[in-house]
């Protein structure tokens, strides 16, 4: 019954939306609210109290599925509070791989001071100086710029932070603030040995794509939606940072959660559906198609291209709901709709025990410790390169590779 609404008070919302020419999703949300379960109708009371441009403001509680949780928005940060509350603060950004760079950017064009700590002369200090950061000015090695900074944002990679600890440690002191991207050090701290000082707020903001989109989206506009934790309160403002420090980022919203959870959903998710699962399921059905003849542009339009030029553009917009017309099931045609209705539930059963068994490999730091062994190698990056040469190398990527020039919108060396 109540699915029913919230499907009809979507439809609705999306039609109105459409009608009056404006973006869906706040017209949507609000109109959905209104007329959705209790939870939800109560938040539309709560900020109908407020002038529509101030709704959003309030304390937000939303329902999802049933579950409510708190969220928080960028438009609870306005720029001019974000750079009052941090008006004393360095964000020392350390480390400038692709989530160093995105938040780094980010905040320093929220208006917050940024400085970014590299070792000198790797490709991080190289690649800092192209996008403006100033040697002795706004770039330093690691070391200094922990010293000049008050809130240190640990963005090495996950090995080179468990590496480097011995010598960063003693430079968290008392009154700075500890800062990651990821619950992976300190969570699995009998493997990094990562353990922050008593007398530091620890803090976490984990945003929920790659940071090469956290600055995209970003200049878009938009932003990636992440989660924040907290590790250590000391000054009882931790959270209250968290958040502050997640909009500085570029967030869309925050949702909250723990160090444990953040980590092992992390590593899972990665690990599965995001880019190891797709990767592996995208070769089977490719493999498959070319054992029975089919040729490769064949193939791969009907493994990739179509998947992400077509079918997942409109479930990221959409859902996999049914009921409008752009939906992904409803926007495919009826024998479509059968077959994959009819065998979903035969990839979910072939898929859950391997994802059962992927989320134990992370929890009891199987996962972890692989990382730390192999990243923490001298010679990490020419190892990855040489494993991701070789997929690069498989027919399915280089036919993907003419199939991706051949789009009408593609950049042509003329
Ligand atoms: N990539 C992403 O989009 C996301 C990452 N995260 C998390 O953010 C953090 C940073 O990840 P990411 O941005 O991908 O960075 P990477 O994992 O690619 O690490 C890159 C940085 O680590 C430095 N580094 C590597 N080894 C050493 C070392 N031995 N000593 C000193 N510096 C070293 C590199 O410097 P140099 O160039 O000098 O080698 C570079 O600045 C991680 O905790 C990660 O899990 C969270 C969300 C998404
Ligand atoms: C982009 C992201 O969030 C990942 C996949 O978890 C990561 O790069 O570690
Ligand atoms: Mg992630
Ligand atoms: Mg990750």
């Amino acid at each position: 019954m109540s699915s029913t609404i919230i499907r009809n008070a979507s439809r609705q919302a999306v039609r109105a939306a459409k009608a009056a020419q404006v973006p869906t999703s706040t017209r949507g949300l609000s109109m959905l609210a209104r007329a959705a379960s209790p939870a939800v109708a109560s938040l539309s009371k709560q900020r109908n109290a407020y002038p529509l441009h101030m709704q959003s403001r309030g304390v937000k509680t939303m329902d999802f599925a049933g579950t409510k949780e708190v969220i928080y928005e960028r438009s609870d940060w306005p720029t001019e509070k974000l750079q009052e509350y941090f008006k004393n603060d360095t964000l020392a950004m350390i480390g400038y791989g692709s989530q160093g760079h995105g938040q780094a950017l980010n905040a320093r064009d929220n208006g917050l001071k940024v400085i970014v700590g590299v070792r000198k002369d790797g490709a991080s200090w190289k690649e800092a100086i192209e996008d403006g950061w100033v040697p002795g000015e706004t770039l330093f090695p690691i070391d200094e710029a922990i010293n000049r900074g008050t809130i240190i944002m640990n963005l090495l990679s996950d090995a080179a932070q468990s590496a480097t600890w011995p010598e960063i440690a003693p430079l968290i002191t008392k009154g700075k603030t500890l800062y990651f991207a990821h619950g992976f050090s300190v969570v699995f701290k009998d493997d990094t040995k990562v353990v922050p000082p008593k007398d530091v707020d620890v803090i976490l903001v984990a945003p929920k794509g790659s940071g090469r989109t956290v600055r995209t989206l970003f200049k878009e506009g938009r932003g990636i939606n992440s989660s924040i934790a907290v590790w250590q309160d000391v000054t009882g403002k931790a959270k209250e940072k968290a958040v502050g420090l997640g909009v500085a980022v570029g967030s869309g919203y925050l949702y909250e959660t723990t160090f444990e959870k953040e980590v092992y959903s992390d590593l899972y998710g990665e690990r599965g559906v995001l880019m190891g699962g797709i990767q592996g399921m995208f070769r089977a059905q490719y493999e498959v198609l070319r054992k029975n003849g089919h040729s490769p542009s064949e193939a791969f339009n009907e493994t990739v291209e179509e998947a992400t030029q077509s079918l997942f553009p409109l479930i990221g917009q959409y859902g996999m709901d049914y009921n409008l017309k752009d939906y992904m099931y409803a926007a495919c045609s009826t024998t479509a709709r059968r077959g994959a209705l009819d065998w979903a539930p035969i990839f979910e059963a072939a898929n859950k025990p391997v994802f059962e068994k992927l989320y134990e490999s992370v929890k009891n730091g199987t996962e972890t410790r692989k990382s730390l062994e192999f990243n923490g190698r001298k010679t990490y990056r020419q190892d990855l390169e040489k494993e991701l040469a070789e997929i690069n190398d498989q027919e399915i990527w280089r036919a993907g590779k003419t199939v991706r020039a051949l789009r009408p919108d593609a950049k042509r060396d003329e």
